[in-house]
């Protein structure tokens, strides 16, 4: 398979002309997250771009490794210091890099919905094709390393289900139109740059940047009933009626409503399922 090509990529997407002001390609590191969070500490622009054709440690949320064999996926972290965008927006900004997978997906003709808060997931088993890691990479200002993973081909080693037993996917076994991995990684950027720029220009609102509806529409969470992991370790069940203009999902745990700003849920069934 072609490695991912760097110089079509910064032709067409660094500045001026392009949304980005650095991007590289690497053949091998441990993590592309990592790298980046490094970067900061040695002044690395906003938006700048590291891909990977492959991650020796990967990392996922909740401290899980992501799978990254050479080849089968693009793994992707972007830097962004939106300087007018207060820390207590910036949980949302995985929201939108999910909305910008999605976008992807539905432009190669695949069908991908969002497990909240940024899972993608693709097919008629819902598997996981993409998972979104957002680290703050810095603890006196605002700069974020969002970290994407989205599996272009099946892997050659056998990957662990996610939380509730969620098996991977990817954009080949979707039927997507191409596997070629330069003009997935352009898209993805290309939307992601276009998601964060309306994400920045609302100051971090999800409503305000007219991000919400889009991504209430396509997270398969909302109406189902769920048992949600608490970045504490605790559960917690109850059916998921809405996600506010922070990102947070709207739980309603029999009568009371509960705000969960980040974790787990594992989809149980719908309501009208348990009936
Ligand atoms: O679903 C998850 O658990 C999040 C997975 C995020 C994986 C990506 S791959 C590129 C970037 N570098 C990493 O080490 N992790 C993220």
């Amino acid at each position: 398979m072609a490695p991912i090509d760097a110089s079509r990529l910064r032709a067409d997407l660094l500045r001026p002309a392009g949304p980005y002001a650095a991007l590289d390609v690497v053949s091998v590191t441990g993590s592309t997250n990592a790298d980046l969070r490094m970067a900061v500490t040695e002044g690395a622009e906003d938006r700048t771009v590291l891909i990977a054709e492959e991650q020796t440690a990967g990392s996922g949320r909740r401290g899980r490794v992501w799978n990254s064999p050479p080849g089968a996926g693009i793994y992707c972290s972007v830097l962004l210091r939106p300087r007018d965008v207060s820390f207590a927006r910036l949980g949302s900004l995985s929201v939108v890099a999910g909305l910008a997978v999605t976008d992807v997906a539905s432009a190669l003709g695949v069908d991908a919905v969002l497990k909240w808060p940024n899972d993608v997931l693709a097919g008629p088993e819902r598997g996981k094709c993409a998972g979104i890691l957002s680290e703050a990479a810095s603890s006196d200002e605002i700069a974020v390393v969002l970290g994407i993973g989205l599996n272009v081909r099946p892997s050659p080693v056998p990957v662990s289900p996610g939380p509730g037993g969620l098996p991977a996917t990817s954009l080949r076994e979707q039927g997507a139109r191409t596997t070629d991995r330069t003009q997935i990684a352009a898209l993805l950027l290309a939307a992601l740059a276009d998601r964060e720029d309306s994400w920045r220009q609302a100051r971090g609102d999800l409503a305000a940047a007219g991000l919400l509806q889009d991504y209430r529409d396509r997270c398969a969470t909302l109406g189902q009933e769920v048992k949600a992991i608490l970045a504490d370790g605790g559960t917690l069940f109850g059916v998921a009626v809405d996600v506010d203009d922070a990102g947070q999902l709207i739980l309603d745990t029999g009568g009371r409503r509960r705000t969960l700003y980040a974790g787990d849920v594992v989809h149980l069934r719908s309501p009208q399922q348990a009936s």
